[in-house]
Order: C-alpha cells, then structure tokens, then sequence
C-alpha cells in the first residue's frame, strides 16, 4: 500500500510539472518531500514491529532526591564543625516527580542547570544508588538492575567511535543488542530502516569522526546517538536534548518520528528538551518543569499556559509558551514564587506520590500490568558472537589509528638512522661495545613504541566502553579479549618492518635461524611491552598521565636492562629482574653471540700471533678471535637459560595482560 502510494506521489510530481506554475510547482515538492518523509516515518515504525518484542512501560517516579558529598575541607572555614554536621551533602535535585506512559513523550524543561540531566541519570539507574533516595517504579514494580535494560539513554554527549562510518557504527550495534531470534538479515533491514526514518541516507557511508577526524555534522551526530538507541526497539527512551544542535525543520521532523514511534509502537519517552518550537511544544502530552532542582509544573502540556495565569504569568496569545515559562523563569524572584508556589499546591503531598499514583490509576487497567520480564538471555549475543563482532569493530577502528602514515613514518626514520648509525658492522672486538648498543637499542625501542601505541587504547575507548556496557551489549571480558585479538596483527607489524631492513643492514649475525629467532623475540618484546601499555592505560584512563607514568615505568625498565648498569652495588643486582627488558635483551643477545658466525677478531694481534692484550680472557681469544660466548659470560648475560628468559617474558605478558583486565574492570564499575 505504502509503495502505491510513493508511486502516486510520484506520478503525481510528473504530471504537475507538465502543467503547474512554478511557485506551485515549489509548493507541491515541498509538500510530497513532506509527504515522503512522512512515509518513511511510517515505515520505521511499522518495519520496527518484526524485531520488537518488549512491553509497553509506565514509569512513575516520585519523592526523587539527589544529593552529593560535600568535601568536609570546603565547608570548613565558613562554618564550624558543629553547623558543618558529620556528613555534609550538597542537594541537586529535591522531591522530582512525574509519570510517563506508553504512546506519550513527557517533556522535562527548565533553566540550564536545575537538575534535568541529573533526573534522566537517576531514572536511567546511572547514579550511586546511596546518594539516590524516592521511589522509581515500571509498570507499577520497583525499577531493578535487570528492569533497566527495556530502557534506552541517549545521553547530551554523542559518544562514537570516530573513525566508523554511520552505517557501520548501527551494524555492530544491531548486531550486539538486537535479540538473538532476529536473523541477521533482518537486523541489517532495520538499520536500513533507521538510517531512512532519522535522514541519515546521505552520510550514511561518512565516518563519525572527532576533532580530529573530519566527519559527520553534529546534528547528524545527535540522529546517530538516537537511531543507535531507536534500533534497538526500547520501551522506554530517555532522551537528553535531542534537538540540540538541529535546525526548527530537522527538530520537528525528530521529535515527530519520536511521536509517532512512541504511539504506535507504545513506547514512552521521556526527553530534556531546551527551547522547543511551538509545533514542537504541542507534540508533548506531559510537563515537568524544574526550577534549582525542584518542581515548578508537573502535568498536561496544554494546561501549563492556565496554570501560569492562575500565579499571575499570563502567556501573550500566540507566543510559545516554553519561550514564556524559561523567560519568567530566569528572573529569580519569580522562580522563588513559582517554586513556593508549586510547594504549596502539594502541600499534603511534598513528595508527590499522590499526584502520580492518580495518573497511573487513571491509564492503566488491570489487563496493562504486565509482569516485565527481560529476556531469557543476559547477552542478545552468545559470548562467541560478541568476540568475532567486538574483534571486528576493534580491528576496523583501531587500524586507522596503529596503522596511520605517522607510525610508519616514525619507524622508517628510525630504521634509516639505526642502519646508517651501525651499518655493516665489522666482526671486530672494537666493534664489540657497538654491536652490543645496536641489540639493546632495539630492544629498548621494541619497548617503548608499542607500549606508547597501545596506553591510549582503553582511555580512548572509555566513554564508548562505559555507554554500550550500561545498555548490557557485551561482556567486558568480550570487548578486552577482542581489543587483544584485533590490535595483535596491527602492533606486530612494526617490529616485522623495522627489523627486516635493520637486521641485513647492519650486519647482524647471517643466518636465516638467527633472523627469525631475533625476529620473534622483537614480536614477542613488542607484546610484552604492549601489555605494559594496556594495564597503564587501563588503570590510569587518562592519556597524560598514562604517558609519565609508562616513561618512569620503560626508563627504569631500560637503565635495569643489563646494558647500561651491569654491576649493580651489593646487593640489588636482583633488581635486574623485574626489567623485562632485561629478558629480551639476554635471548637476542644469546641469538647474535651464540653463534658458530659469531666470532670477533681482537685489535691488538701483534707480528708474532700473541693475542693476550686481548680484552676478553684468553680461552675466548686463543685464536686470535673472541668467541660470542664468552662475550655473553663476560656480560653475565647468561645467567638464565634462554628459554628460561623467554618463558618469564611469556609469562610476564599473561600476567600484566591479566592485572590489566581487572583494572579495566575496577574503572568500569565505577560510576
Ligand atoms: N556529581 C556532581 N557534582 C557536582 N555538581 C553536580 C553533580 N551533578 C550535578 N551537579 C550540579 O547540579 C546541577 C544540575 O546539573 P544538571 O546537569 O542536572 O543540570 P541541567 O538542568 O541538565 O543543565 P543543562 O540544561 O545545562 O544541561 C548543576 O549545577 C551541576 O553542576
């Protein structure tokens, strides 16, 4: 039926075109471009129902009080300890409520900063459940942990992953959150479908981006932050000013697919709107209107202008009556008034749940308290399915970052100067210090690069991590297996580059057993160091101080690594132990110097074949070459069995990838 009528509109357009004038003409596309639009509203709407299988939800919420610690040290000073109390709070939000139900939008306005967001977060369950006191119920039942997840947040921050195309950020997210029945082509379809109903068909293919990559605008950014929550068929969608940032048509055109979604799907939607138009002020059902973090309407949209009068505010005729409401409410004496105000009508009822129980008696019937009950599986997808999805997505993000023209660029240059620096160096015992400067140098920097690459993976990945992980899209296990997984080949590369061109240029020991031995322990001293990255990141989750702390962490590791401290004074020789470089740095040594090649001519051969001013002792110099083994034995570099060193170097890397596991999960669960 749809497609008749698309197909009518569009003969329709033909046959104007031959026969109109042109300011009709004008009028008559806007009117079908509305028309179009129009449809594709529908459309969602209707495509929507093959993947949903929630329940309609009424929220209530009343006696709703936030409040927060205040430091004791700030206080202090301007009251004694006594005023002061023991435990001094600092309150948000007082006495909120209101009621939202399926089909309808109820509408939270107020000045900037009277407690709208701090509303959303606390019906969301985002905030310290002990700094929350009030009563929030769905469908009549306490609102629990598991109840939440029928709940969709589209927070004021757009949080993406910016080098992602918008197509692709919805796909993974259909593919993590929808339900496990649906088949994946359906999934797709419905990104397809969001992608139309939010006009998002023409940046469909462009990258999100940030400040640093150019990508999408950012009112296309706020219609992705809402399609990514659309899509996943919530019942309930919270909504932190979803217009900001869209043009008067383009916010209409929004909270209209909104409306529409809410009354035909019998979704309820809450949204903190700042300066609606007139049109799109008559979408809304409910009100709440906050004043310093309290009450100063709560009800029907359409009684707001008569309530107003009856304080005395009489709204002009035509004028919006939200332009009206946040114009009184600037001026403080009369906030103070309309807060008194609002107290006073509520006098018996400060809390409002009298106000609230009576709007829910009034809209629901007995039939309508349906026992929600979450779906059967804690993930939509298995733990299998969020692995391959999380590598995927981690892969296709973090490869335009490790892999960037930079890195490689970075490595070449060094590469270029390590050859020109030791190139072709001579088997000599005056080339002995050299050769041994050229191995520790690239341990040192198969040190430091990946591990510098790598602090920023989690940090960068937080906001995006803390968002998906409230909306239960996977387990944090998945997404940290699946950062491993994807960015190994990426890091890997680096080292299988550099050593390459460095290892034939400059004259390392030329055997193809030694190459890929040197090879493979510059890899595994790569993801040695890149665990160092990953548990300085996580723990931290602030790049700048994750950088000073990797630098104090790879200097101390490079000054105990056995090349620049070989006696240590009595006693903390030990302390070479904790450097995992130190490990490194004995295996390639033990590669190059424990060679049959590796054998080092003394300076000082005299006419008559006595080598004794040779500096190393005689058995490694009784034909006039030094042997590498005794190189090593001089440099107490072979303490260890080398498979001993490569063991505790494996070992090291389970280990710190471990302990970075659990700090991500510390940092995660904070609030
Ligand atoms: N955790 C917190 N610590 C300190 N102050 C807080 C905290 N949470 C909220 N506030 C304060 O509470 C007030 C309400 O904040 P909130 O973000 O809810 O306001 P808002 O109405 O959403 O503002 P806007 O419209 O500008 O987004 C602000 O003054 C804010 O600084």
């Amino acid at each position: 039926m749809d497609n008749a009528f698309i197909k009518s509109i569009q003969d329709k357009k033909i046959k104007d075109s031959n026969s109109i004038t042109f300011e009709d003409d004008k009028n008559n596309e806007a009117q079908l471009v509305f028309d179009e639009k129009s449809i594709k509203r529908t459309e969602f709407v209707r495509n929507n129902a093959h993947v949903s299988r929630k329940h309609p939800i009424y929220i209530e919420f009343y006696g709703v009080n936030y409040s927060i610690p205040i430091p004791r040290k700030k206080v202090r000073g301007i009251k004694t300890d006594e005023e002061i109390g023991k435990n001094p709070r600092q309150t948000i939000i007082q006495d909120i409520h209101g009621f939202a139900r399926p089909g309808e939008i109820l509408a939270i306005l107020g000045p900037s900063g009277c407690g709208k967001t701090t509303l959303l977060n606390a019906l969301s369950g985002r905030l310290s459940t002990k700094d929350v006191e009030g009563t929030i119920k769905m469908n009549g039942y306490q609102s629990t942990k598991d109840l939440k997840r029928f709940i969709a947040y589209c927070t004021q921050e757009d949080i993406f992953f910016p080098h992602l195309t918008v197509r692709e950020t919805l796909t993974y997210t259909s593919r993590l959150r929808l339900p496990r029945e649906v088949p994946i082509s359906a999934k797709l379809e419905q990104v397809e479908n969001v992608i139309q109903a939010l006009n998002l068909s023409k940046c469909s293919n462009t990258k999100i981006g940030d400040i640093k990559v150019r990508g999408i605008s950012g009112g296309e950014k706020k219609r992705v932050s809402i399609a990514n929550e659309l899509l996943t068929d919530p019942s309930v969608i919270l909504l932190d000013e979803p217009t900001s940032g869209l043009d008067s048509s383009l916010a209409l055109e929004l909270v209209q697919t909104l409306k529409e979604f809410a009354v035909k799907q019998k979704k309820t939607i809450i949204m903190v709107i700042h300066q609606p138009s007139s049109q799109v002020f008559e979408l809304f059902d409910r009100l709440l209107v906050m004043a310093d973090g309290h009450v100063v309407y709560f009800g029907d949209g359409e009684n707001i202008v008569d309530y107003l009068a009856n304080e005395g505010f009489v709204c002009r005729p035509n004028f919006n009556p939200a332009d009206y409401m946040l114009e009184i409410l600037n001026d403080s004496t009369i906030k103070q008034k309309l807060i008194t105000a609002y107290k006073q009508n509520m006098q018996s009822d400060s809390s409002g749940k009298l106000v609230v129980e009576k709007y829910y008696k009034s809209s629901t019937n007995p039939d309508d308290s349906i026992i929600l009950e979450s779906s059967k599986y804690k993930w939509e997808a298995t733990f299998f399915q969020q692995l391959m999805i999380l590598t995927e997505r981690s892969f296709k993000q973090r490869s335009k970052v490790i892999l960037s023209k930079l890195n490689f660029t970075q490595v070449l240059c060094i590469a270029i100067l390590t050859s020109l620096i030791w190139f072709q160096l001579p088997y000599t015992e005056a080339n002995l210090m050299d050769r041994c400067g050229l191995i520790f140098f690239t341990t040192s920097f198969w040190a430091f690069f990946p591990s510098l690459n790598t602090i920023s993976a989690f940090p960068l990945d937080f906001n995006v991590l803390r968002k998906e992980r409230q909306s239960r899209s996977y387990r944090l296990l998945a997404y940290f297996l699946s950062k491993q997984i994807a960015e190994l080949p990426l890091i890997i590369i680096f080292p299988i580059y550099y050593i390459l061109i460095v290892y034939w240029t400059t004259g390392l020991v030329p055997s193809a057993s030694s190459f890929f031995a040197y090879m493979a322990t510059a890899i595994l001293a790569t993801l040695t160091s890149q665990s160092f990255g990953y548990l300085i990141g996580a723990t931290f989750m602030d790049i700048q101080a994750a950088t000073m702390a990797n630098a104090v962490i790879m200097l101390g590791s490079l000054v105990l690594g056995g090349f620049y401290a070989q006696n240590l004074p009595f006693g903390l020789s030990w302390l070479k132990y904790l450097s995992f470089m130190f490990y490194s740095y004995s295996i390639t040594m033990e590669i190059q110097f424990n060679s049959p090649y590796a054998k080092f001519q003394c300076s000082n051969i005299s006419q008559t074949n006595e080598y004794s001013q040779c500096l190393y002792p005689p058995n490694g110099s009784s034909d006039g070459y030094i042997q590498g083994v005794t190189v090593l034995e001089h440099l107490k570099l072979n303490v260890l069995p080398w498979y001993a060193n490569l063991l505790i170097l494996i070992g090291l890397s389970l280990i710190i990838r471990s302990l970075a596991y659990f700090s991500l999960r510390r940092n995660s669960n904070k609030r």
